[in-house]
């Protein structure tokens, strides 16, 4: 047994170990920057494992174990999940299996250059996470999934973890509030948008909010709707999943620990109150659904299904007014310029008025005050199945809005719900429906009766106006 290596960063290592599973047989390793190649003694074909699916590895002794997750064999879409492969070796000695352990972790972790004004990060290695959980998202089972598939993918991986499972509404929120944020690398969240909301908008209620919505957060699935998670798979460019799959995607991206800037929207609601938002403002059938639907939670994602189903069933018409300010326009950051804000904390809201002041005239409205809903979102997906703005992306600066006009037919607001499953919906032209991209957008319904929600949460019907904040936040990513 033995090793060539010259130690430059990228250029192939060999190593020759022995075969743990069979006794004499020997294996010659070679590492390159990209792959890890396996000649097994007694066999002709080669192992491939491509470094980009490997997570970390592990070493007893002389052994060395090592764990990828590449996308795989299954049913019954082939290629869509990935499945969980251990590569092992016996080294001469515990200090070649501690260095070969080193090269393969400093060959897996791949750093992103700065694109388009996106700067990267990676977490380092080992890592310190919280991880906080909701017992109670979705169908309750977000404890079990932590003990039964992430606890161990964590330890693969290196990364250490406090756990802290929430015990009533709010713990979160209060916890990031005042927590000494420094004893953690990240703070993972398994749950659903629910708790993620709670964390952004805690560490938007800190003193040092600037320093601490840049501590990255991971998102693991564990709520009925699961839009972030379900959003950040499709950024990563991973197969449209759900359930298990999910998961699994979101906690390998938790374990190569790329982070991305996320963009927030700072909302303002019509008694001054100042909320941060990663996902959506909505008003009329979508915010109906999802509080109407939450009884339902034990069903997890099937309950908006039904939601929409009874809903359309008994279609709403809502009235009141819509006002964007347009891509296009030209936003003064002079000194002088209007710069609003409500709170002391967060960045200041210099695209907008107070909401007892017009919109500014170079704002643009919509003709309609007959609406059947209301939607600004900042994120491609709703839901696991429901894609409501295809071309968001996590830091793009923008808000996407989408407006259906009462008029609507039940049958085409059907197929266009049908249609989001697949984010198809904004190809068909349809009169009723409109798609802004917008960077702040101003909504001022005629009642106060009826539910308004900011990521799913609810929140006091009226007047409510939103800016986009680019890159305010960070999360991993793929
Ligand atoms: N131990 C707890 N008991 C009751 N409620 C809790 C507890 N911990 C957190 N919560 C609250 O539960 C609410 C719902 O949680 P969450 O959003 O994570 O799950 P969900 O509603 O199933 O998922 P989604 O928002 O994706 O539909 C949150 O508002 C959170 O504040």
């Amino acid at each position: 047994m033995g090793e060539q290596a010259d130690g430059e960063f990228g250029t192939p290592v060999l190593g020759d170990f022995d075969d743990p599973l069979r006794s004499g047989r020997r294996c010659v390793v070679t590492l390159s920057a990209r792959e890890m190649n396996v000649q097994r003694s007694g066999y002709q074909s080669r192992e491939v494992m491509q470094l980009v699916d490997c997570i970390g590895c592990q070493v007893t002794g002389h052994e060395l174990s090592v764990y990828f997750y590449p996308f795989g064999k299954s049913w019954p879409q082939a290629g869509t999940a990935r499945q969980r492969l251990v590569l092992r070796f016996k080294a001469e000695n515990d200090e070649m299996a501690r260095r070969w352990a080193w090269m393969v972790r400093e060959r897996s972790r791949h750093e992103l250059p700065a694109q388009d004004g996106c700067r990267y990060g990676l977490l380092p290695q080992p890592c310190r996470a919280l991880v906080l959980v909701n017992p109670q998202g979705g169908s309750g089972q977000a404890l079990s999934i932590f003990h039964n598939q992430v606890k161990k993918m964590l330890m693969e991986a290196d990364i250490q973890y406090t756990l802290l499972v929430t015990d009533k509404q709010n713990h979160a929120r209060d916890l990031m509030r005042t927590a000494e944020l420094s004893q953690w690398d990240i703070v993972v969240i398994l749950s659903g948008d629910g708790l993620i909301f709670e964390v952004i908008n805690g560490l938007m209620e800190r003193a040092d909010w600037r320093d601490a919505i840049q501590k990255p957060l991971a998102i693991l699935p564990g709520g009925s709707g699961n839009a972030l998670a379900s959003s950040i798979n499709n950024y990563s460019r991973f197969p449209p999943v759900t359930g298990n799959n999910l998961l699994l995607n979101c906690t390998f991206l938790l374990c190569k620990g790329l982070i991305s800037p996320m963009d927030l929207m700072s909302v303002t609601t019509v008694s001054g109150h100042r909320l941060f938002s990663f996902l959506s403002v909505s008003w009329g059938f979508v915010s109906d659904v999802d509080i109407e639907s939450e009884r339902l939670r034990l069903i997890g994602g099937a309950r908006f299904t039904l939601g929409t189903l009874w809903r359309l069933a008994s279609l709403r018409v809502y009235r009141g007014k819509v006002a964007y300010l347009p891509l296009e326009a030209k936003i003064d950051s002079s000194p002088n310029s209007q710069q609003f804000t409500t709170g002391t904390n967060g960045p200041k809201d210099t695209l907008l008025v107070p909401l007892d002041q017009p919109v500014p005239s170079h704002w643009t409205l919509v003709e309609e005050e007959e609406l059947v809903l209301v939607l600004g979102v900042c994120q491609t997906h709703l839901g696991e199945d429901f894609i409501c703005a295809p071309a968001a992306l996590l830091s793009d600066g923008i808000i996407h809005l989408i407006v259906v006009k009462a008029g609507i037919s039940r049958s085409a607001l059907l197929s266009l719900f049908l249609a989001m499953e697949k984010g198809t919906h904004l190809q068909v032209q349809n009169p009723h429906v409109l798609y802004i991209q917008t960077r702040a957008f101003r909504l001022v319904p005629h009642s106060t009766k009826g539910y308004m929600t900011v990521d799913g949460e609810r929140v006091e019907c009226g007047p409510i106006q939103a800016q986009v904040h680019h890159q305010l936040g960070r999360v991993i990513s793929g």
